[in-house]
């Protein structure tokens, strides 16, 4: 718990990185949050620790990701992960690390883009509707990994709403495939991923049934979008104990 009326004390993991360079503006910006560190490659993690860092935020990469918050967990700091790479294999070791300090708190957001969130609780919505359901992702060429963090949890929770639903496999004839001509398949559902200058961060989810297809497309033009969806993890986290995936329960 933090002190009432005094700065949330915040370290920032990826510092350098274009979302933590983002980050670490938005909370000198803040008022109620003091940055007590800017940790990247090759810097020491228990300089969070030094400054007495209540949250540690993380933008890193999928390949660090799970160390740093292990060492956060043991240390007490509570967390907020938006780097990418998270499978139910990887949050439920988040689960089994937090049994251990059950004071601390994560919060870990595929997408902190009021507009993603929204999109995916709409996905979810939607899904019992429409026999078919395609996904495609479009990020900068920067980005490391594929499909994207949020493309694999859409897909995810529209595997699980048509399970609920008993929707059966999405139709497709296809006998005769190049290679990754059909993109990955995640949960059941076909996931493209589109990587082009210009872009920062779009995705479209692509319902179809007898005679009608409804998309549902979100675009982050700016890495500003994201920063009222971290500034709000980071406030609620100090105060939320244990492991809270995505914003939809923040909002
Ligand atoms: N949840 C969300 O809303 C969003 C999530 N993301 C995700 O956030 C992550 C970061 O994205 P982005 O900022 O574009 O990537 P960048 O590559 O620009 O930033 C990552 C930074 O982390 C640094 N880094 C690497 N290893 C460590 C380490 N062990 N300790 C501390 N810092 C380290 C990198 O250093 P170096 O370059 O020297 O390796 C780099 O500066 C990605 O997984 C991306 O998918 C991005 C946008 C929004
Ligand atoms: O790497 C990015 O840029 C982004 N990564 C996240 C993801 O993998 O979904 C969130 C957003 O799409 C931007």
């Amino acid at each position: 718990m933090t002190q009432e009326n005094e700065p949330i004390r915040v370290g920032v993991l990826g510092a350098r990185g274009r979302m933590g360079q983002e980050v670490c503006k938005t909370i000198n910006r803040s008022d109620d949050l003091e940055l007590v560190a800017m940790i990247d490659q090759g810097d020491w993690l228990f300089n969070a620790s030094d400054a007495a860092a209540e949250v540690v935020v993380d933008f890193t990469t999928p390949d660090v990701v799970m160390d740093n918050l292990h060492w956060c967990i043991d240390q007490g700091i509570s967390v907020v992960v938006g780097t990418s790479g998270f499978t139910p294999t990887r949050l439920d070791r988040v689960k089994s690390w937090l049994d251990k300090k059950p004071e601390v708190g994560v919060v870990i957001a595929p997408n902190f883009a009021i507009g993603a969130v929204l999109m995916m609780e709409f996905a979810e919505r939607a899904a019992k509707y429409f026999e078919s359901v395609e996904i495609i992702e479009q990020h900068h060429p920067a980005k490391v990994d594929a499909p994207s963090g949020t493309a694999l949890r859409t897909a995810q929770i529209i595997g699980e709403a048509r399970a609920a639903a008993g929707l059966g496999i999405v139709p497709d004839a296809t006998k005769d495939e190049v290679s990754g001509a059909r993109g990955a398949t995640i949960d059941g559902i076909r996931v493209h991923s589109v990587r082009s200058m210009g872009l920062v961060a779009h995705q479209e989810v692509l319902f179809g049934t007898q005679g009608e297809t409804l998309k549902l497309r979100h675009d982050s033009f700016d890495r500003s979008s994201f920063m009222p969806g971290v500034l709000l993890a980071i406030r609620a986290v100090v105060n939320r104990p244990g492991l809270t995936i995505g914003l939809g329960d923040l909002l």
